[in-house]
């Protein structure tokens, strides 16, 4: 089932997203967090650190586990997904960092660090609060449109409309990495509760495909038209065709 909020700014947006979080983690302190990068989280992690700082929210007993990493950057790599998770979230509150996980972009053996994600997804029981952003082309994690996708964490051929959107956040497209480590369709829809973000207009044909059209391997995120409880916050911009 799909529960859609549509929010009229940014604030309202960042506020929606940051109450959800933080009133699952007041209920459930050992709650475990699917988290996601991309631009649209941003806000969400910025008003949360504000919520954190007020007393409102801990996650000192909270477990993370981030849906995706590009492959070769090292963890350090400004573009990496640990960095990214590190400066906008996980320095400014009091999760404990070894109860953190990204998947390995840099390992020697990937396939290996595939299944060793898998099997700690696996160990970790469900996700409470799984949250993603939304590709162009409908990818979610990393899953891209394929004739196939993949149940579990997988590797993946980043599509070309992915290193295209990708490339503001590189020097240019030649640095943008070409393979990525992503929980799979399976892990994402097993989680109890999913939240899907969506900001500005040119989201907004690829959400409405996603929530509206057929259920598709071309779309990813098609496939969460069949959780139980999904909530999609947009802003107007995003939710216009919905
Ligand atoms: O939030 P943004 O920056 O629009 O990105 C949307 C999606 O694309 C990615 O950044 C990957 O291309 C994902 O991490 C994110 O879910």
């Amino acid at each position: 089932m799909l529960n859609i909020i549509k929010v009229n700014n940014e604030q309202q947006f960042n506020e929606t997203g940051a109450s959800l979080i933080a009133s699952l983690l007041q209920i459930n302190p050992r709650a475990n967090l699917g988290l996601a990068t991309g631009s649209t989280p941003v806000g969400v992690y910025k008003r949360l650190i504000e919520l954190y700082n007020e007393g409102l929210v801990s996650f000192k007993d909270a477990q993370s586990y981030n849906l995706d990493e590009y492959i070769g950057l090292p963890d350090n790599h400004p573009e990496s997904y640990r960095r990214f998770m590190n400066e906008k979230l996980f320095d400014h509150i009091d999760i404990q960092k070894q109860n953190t996980h990204v998947p390995s972009g840099n390992a020697e053996n990937l396939e290996q660090a595939a299944d060793d994600y898998n099997r700690l997804l696996e160990d970790a029981g469900l996700i409470d609060l799984q949250l993603l952003g939304l590709g162009h082309n409908g990818h979610i994690g990393f899953n891209e449109p394929a004739e196939e996708l993949q149940g579990p964490t997988h590797i993946v051929t980043l599509d070309e409309v992915t290193r295209n959107a990708n490339a503001r956040f590189f020097n240019s497209i030649d640095e943008v990495p070409t393979h990525a480590i992503t929980m799979g369709i399976g892990s994402i829809l097993k989680a109890k509760q999913i939240l899907l973000m969506a900001k500005g207009a040119d989201k907004a044909e690829i959400l409405a495909t996603a929530l509206k059209g057929p259920l598709t391997t071309k779309c990813p995120a098609s496939f969460l038209q069949t959780h139980a409880n999904v909530v999609v916050l947009v802003d107007q911009a995003a939710g216009r065709l919905l």
